[in-house]
């Protein structure tokens, strides 16, 4: 899978490293949400046009020359390196679910200025590699790597041995810098000593995928959405329902996610909508409001969970048609209504909040 395109405004996905472009500044780590943390670790492979001998000062000069620079007016690739499978479902063997799946990893690296996503294949032979053959083999030999980021509690190696000032040593042999960019709370301050431990509140904890998914799950969107640095969203091309909506008045487009798309709480959001690849369309308003159920629909005895979006003062056909929905809050938990009289009343209740909330938030 690759989407590069030639002016460089596309992101380049390599799966394996032989198809990797370079020379690479390289941003390591898992980064599952794209999330505020993550953004300050890839910060500082952006610069990727600048050749390895403009960061000359930050070299160790007394290094062995292993690692031979770009030539100047080489173009080095920003690089985000991470692994597939999730280094979890490796070693449990449970799939996983994502913040970000592939294709909206991808868009959210595009929108950062990131060239390229290396997706290193998390298998017994790289598992087996201690810190100094991952730097060797992966990082100066198949990427040729000219500069690393990671955060500061990045591991790597067999078992997890190697940390942050470990790669900086290692990679030191080779003249490649490495930054090690100290874990950020939500509010902007750092975390110097590295502390991952307890916390009194959210705001004083450092920004992880953990605790977004934590946020996720309770219907805590403002939690979630200020950790991420954007709304949380749910993209899926719209596909059929039961066709009861429109019976009550409230047609709703059933969305389709990713199979690995985390899927937050169910219950009722106030959502903001975006009916992709129609934004050049004038009729079309680019950004529409809607009310989202996330859940098994228990007053018509549905079996199975669906996401499905109602969008405010819109009419039109949507089937087929992708929509990206970005979660702005969460409003009930889902009900089981004695009729679908009490249910219409209740989405029409929904309705009124949503309004004062998106209004509120514009
Ligand atoms: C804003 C909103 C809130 C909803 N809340 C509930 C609910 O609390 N309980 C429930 O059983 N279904 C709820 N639903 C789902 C409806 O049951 C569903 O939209 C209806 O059955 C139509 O389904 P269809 O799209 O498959 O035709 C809600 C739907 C929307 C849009
Ligand atoms: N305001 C609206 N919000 C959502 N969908 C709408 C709206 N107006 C029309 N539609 C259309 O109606 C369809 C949903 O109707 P519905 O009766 O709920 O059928 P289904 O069960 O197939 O979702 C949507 O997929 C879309 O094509």
């Amino acid at each position: 899978m690759l989407n590069l395109s030639q002016n460089g405004c596309s992101v380049w996905v390599a799966s394996s490293t032989e198809m990797v472009l370079t020379p690479t500044a390289v941003a390591l780590g898992k980064f599952d949400g794209v999330h505020l943390g993550h953004q300050r670790v890839i910060q500082p492979v952006l610069q990727s046009t600048r050749s390895a001998q403009t960061w000359g000062d930050a070299l160790d000069s007394s290094a062995q020359s292993a690692n031979p620079p770009a030539a100047p007016q080489e173009r080095i690739y920003s690089t985000v390196v991470t692994f597939r499978p999730h280094p979890q479902e490796f070693f449990t063997g449970q799939a996983r679910t994502w913040l970000t799946p592939l294709d909206e990893k991808v868009q959210q690296l595009r929108s950062l200025g990131v060239d390229q996503l290396v997706l290193l294949p998390f298998d017994k032979e790289l598992t087996a590699l201690s810190p100094e053959e991952f730097v060797e083999k992966i990082l100066v030999q198949q990427l040729r790597c000219q500069r690393i980021s990671v955060g500061q509690d990045f591991c790597f190696g067999k078992q997890r041995r190697g940390t942050a000032k470990d790669l900086q040593l290692i990679a030191a042999k080779y003249h490649i810098p490495v930054s090690i960019v100290p874990l950020q709370t939500s509010d902007g301050q750092f975390l110097e000593d590295g502390n991952c431990g307890s916390f009194e509140s959210l705001e004083d904890a450092p920004i992880s995928t953990s605790l977004i998914r934590q946020a996720l799950e309770t219907g805590d969107i403002k939690t979630a959405n200020r950790f991420l640095g954007r709304p949380y969203i749910l993209i899926g091309v719209v596909v059929e329902g039961e066709q009861l909506g429109r019976t009550i008045g409230f047609p709703t487009a059933n969305l389709e996610l990713p199979k690995d798309k985390f899927v937050p709480r169910q219950g009722v959001y106030a959502v903001r909508v975006k009916i992709l690849g129609e934004s050049a369309d004038a009729n079309i308003p680019l950004e529409i409001l809607g009310v989202m159920n996330i859940g098994n629909r228990p007053t018509v005895n549905g079996t199975y969970s669906s996401v499905e979006v109602y969008l405010l003062d819109w009419s039109g056909d949507l089937y087929g048609k992708e929509l990206a929905v970005q979660l702005v809050d969460f409003l009930r938990p889902e009900q089981k209504f004695p009729s679908l009289e009490a249910l219409k009343a209740q989405i029409q209740q929904d309705c009124t909040v949503a309004r004062q909330i998106l209004s509120r938030e514009n």
